[in-house]
C-alpha cells in the first residue's frame, strides 16, 4: 500500500482538507528529510518552506515545495496548520512561540533550544491554545530502544538499577557530502556540539529510567576537529528512582557506535542501535537470549514514524510521545552538564 495510502486511513479529517498548509522552517539536513517524508506521508500537504538564508540564483527548495519563502510574516500570510521547526537549535523558540500565537501545531527539532529562555512561555500557548507540541527526539520511534523500555516495565531483568548509553561518530562522516564545519553541529552559535547535537541519548535514559535527581559531567574537545564545541562528554547521573546512569556522546570514533546497557537485579539488557539487535540474559535462562525482531536498519523509519505521529496527536488520535516538558528536562541536564563540566561540582536538578 502507498504510504500516503495507510497514512490517509489514520488520519481521515487532515487527509479530507483540501489542501493541508504545512510549513518547514529550514532547509538544512533534517529539513530536507522532513520534506521528502511530508510530501510521501500527505498526499494534501501544501508544503511552504521558511529559510533564514536566500542563496544565490534560485532555491533548491522551491523543487519540494508550493512555495519557499524568507520572512516569518509572509509564511504566516499562508495560514500554517502544521509546522515542523528544523532550524538551528537557538532559533527554535522565537519562531515556535510566533507560530504557536497563530495556533498552529509544532513539531519542533531537537534540542529543544539552547537555553531555556522562552520555553514556559511556549508551552503555556501551547497549553492554552489546545496545540499540539512534539519534540523531534526520534530514538523514542526506535524498535531496539522501544522493546528495551517494555522489558524493563515488565520486570524481564527485575529491578533496574544502572543504565548505560554510548553514542559516536566522526563528525565529518556524519554528512560526508557536507562541509562539517558549516554545520550546526560544530558551531556553538548554532546549537552545536557533543551535548546539544547527540541529546538523543540523554533523551532516552530519562525516558526508560525517568527524572534526573543529580549529575555530575566532563565535556572536552579532544580531536583536531575544526569546531568551536565540545566533541566529547561523559555524563554521570542518579535518577529519581534511585538508578545509577552513565551517558557517553563524542563525534571522534571512526567507527560509529550507538550502544548502550540495562543492569537489573536479575539480568542484564544490551542493545546496539547499529544493527538494531537487543539481547537479554536473565537468570531465568541459560545463556544471552536475541529481544524482538526489528525490521531493517533504514534510518528515514524513526523520521517517517515521528512524522506519522505528528500527525495522529493533530487529529487527536494520540498524545505527543515527546512532550515539550520533556525537551526542557533533557536541555536542563544539558544545561547542568555544561555547568558541572566548567565547575567540577556535582548539579543537583
Ligand atoms: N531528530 C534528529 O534525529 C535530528 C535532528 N536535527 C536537529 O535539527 C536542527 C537542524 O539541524 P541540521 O538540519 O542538521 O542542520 P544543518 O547543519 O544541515 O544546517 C541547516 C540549518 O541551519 C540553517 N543555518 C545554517 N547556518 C546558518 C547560519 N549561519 N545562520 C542562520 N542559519 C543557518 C540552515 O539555513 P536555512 O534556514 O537557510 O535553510 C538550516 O536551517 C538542529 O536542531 C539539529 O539538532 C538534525 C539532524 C537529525
Ligand atoms: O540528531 C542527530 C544529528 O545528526 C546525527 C548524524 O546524522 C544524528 O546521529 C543525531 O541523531
Amino acid at each position: 500500500m502507498h504510504p500516503a495510502k495507510a497514512e490517509c486511513d489514520r488520519v481521515k479529517h487532515l487527509c479530507e482538507e483540501p489542501a493541508l498548509q504545512t510549513l518547514i522552517v529550514g532547509y538544512g539536513s533534517i529539513g530536507k528529510r522532513h520534506a521528502q517524508n511530508v510530501r510521501s506521508l500527505i498526499p494534501n500537504a501544501e508544503l511552504t518552506i521558511l529559510r533564514h538564508r536566500r542563496p544565490p540564483g534560485s532555491d533548491p527548495a522551491s523543487a519540494v515545495a508550493a512555495r519557499v519563502v524568507y520572512d516569518i510574516q509572509d509564511a504566516l500570510s499562508y495560514s500554517p496548520q502544521l509546522a515542523i521547526i528544523a532550524s538551528p537549535a537557538p532559533m527554535h523558540i522565537e519562531t515556535a512561540i510566533q507560530l504557536a500565537n497563530h495556533g498552529v501545531h509544532l513539531l519542533v527539532e531537537k534540542p529543544l533550544s539552547d537555553q531555556l529562555v522562552g520555553i514556559d512561555e511556549l508551552l503555556s500557548i501551547c497549553q492554552a491554545r489546545k496545540t499540539v507540541l512534539l519534540v523531534g527526539y526520534t530514538l523514542r520511534f526506535s524498535q531496539p530502544l522501544q522493546t528495551v523500555r517494555r522489558a524493563i516495565a515488565e520486570g524481564q531483568i527485575g529491578r533496574l538499577l544502572g543504565i548505560h548509553a554510548e553514542v559516536g561518530q566522526y563528525l565529518p562522516d556524519w554528512r560526508p557530502h557536507a562541509d562539517y564545519r558549516q554545520s550546526v553541529t560544530a558551531q556553538q552559535s548554532l546549537g552545536g556540539g557533543a551535548l546539544l547535537e547527540l541529546s538523543h541519548e540523554i533523551d532516552y535514559v530519562r525516558w526508560i529510567a525517568g527524572n534526573v535527581r543529580s549529575l555530575h559531567a566532563t565535556a572536552q574537545t579532544l580531536s583536531d576537529l575544526e569546531i568551536d564545541v565540545e566533541d566529547w562528554a561523559e555524563l554521570d547521573l542518579q535518577f529519581e528512582s534511585g538508578v545509577s546512569g552513565h551517558v557517553h556522546v563524542d563525534m571522534v570514533q571512526r567507527f560509529p557506535v550507538r550502544c548502550g546497557k540495562a543492569i537489573g537485579t536479575h539480568g542484564t539488557l544490551e542493545w546496539d542501535l547499529m544493527s538494531q539487535q537487543v539481547h537479554i540474559n536473565s537468570i531465568d535462562s541459560d545463556s544471552k537470549v536475541k529481544l524482538g525482531n526489528h525490521s531493517g536498519t533504514d534510518r528515514n523509519l524513526i523520521y517517517e514514524e515521528l512524522v506519522r505521529h505528528f500527525l495522529d496527536c493533530i487529529e487527536g488520535n494520540a498524545q505527543p510521545v515527546c512532550t515539550g516538558a520533556d525537551g526542557r528536562a533533557v536541555l536542563e541536564i544539558v544545561l547542568a552538564a555544561k555547568k558541572s563540566a566548567q565547575t567540577g561540582e556535582r548539579i543537583d536538578l
